[in-house]
């Protein structure tokens, strides 16, 4: 596992990340296990300061990586997946976003995946806090049946879903371990 690179803005992401978003006590979580901590990351990614260096963070992370779109299962996917957007529209270049739906829509387009057409395009796969790695799979499920090319998953926090991202023959790319959040 390398580490990921260094960059002015992680040191006050961590701060944040710490500060903003990690609760204590028994909470249930998406996979129906129990743990006695949750990382809230929406209250970083929605947040006037976290937003946009969780958008410049993730891409140092991803610097290396060709990617067309960036985007993941909502809802904890769709503001790092925007704050990207906004980073690279500021910087470098312009990357488009895009939004997986949990389930399919019934009316209007019925579109599970808003935003430009993903057809034909590589995608990075993005998460806030991934634990068992099904999210950010059923995503890539879902985007390779609308005919895009997932190159990897990137999550803000990794809480465990490293082992399931890999298995699937992807790579993985976490800017904090729980070990950086003083959580392991
Ligand atoms: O690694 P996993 O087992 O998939 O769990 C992590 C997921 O749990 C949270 O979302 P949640 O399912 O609570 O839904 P939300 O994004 O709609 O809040 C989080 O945003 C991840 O998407
Ligand atoms: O596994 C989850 O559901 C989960 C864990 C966590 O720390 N934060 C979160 O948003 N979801």
């Amino acid at each position: 596992m390398t580490a990921p690179p260094a960059h002015p803005d992680r040191d006050r992401l961590l701060e944040l990340v710490v500060e903003l978003a990690v609760v204590h006590g028994r909470v249930t979580l998406s996979s129906g296990q129990e743990a006695d901590w949750y990382i809230d990351l929406r209250r970083l990614t929605l947040h006037h300061e976290g937003a946009p260096l969780v958008g410049r963070v993730m891409r140092q992370l991803t610097g290396d990586l060709r990617y067309d779109v960036v985007g993941g299962l909502t809802l904890g996917a769709d503001p790092v997946a925007t704050a990207m957007l906004h980073a690279a529209a500021a910087g470098e270049g312009f990357l488009d976003a895009c939004v997986v739906r949990k389930t399919g829509k019934a009316h209007g387009l019925q579109r599970r995946i808003e935003g430009p057409d993903v057809g034909g395009r590589t995608v990075l796969v993005v998460e806030d806090v991934s634990t068992t790695g099904s999210s950010p799979l059923a995503a890539v499920e879902a985007l390779r049946e609308a005919g895009a090319e997932p190159i990897a998953v990137a999550v803000v926090v990794d809480r465990g879903g490293r082992a399931a991202v890999e298995a699937a023959g992807l790579e993985y790319r976490a800017a904090f371990t729980l070990a950086d959040l003083g959580l392991r």
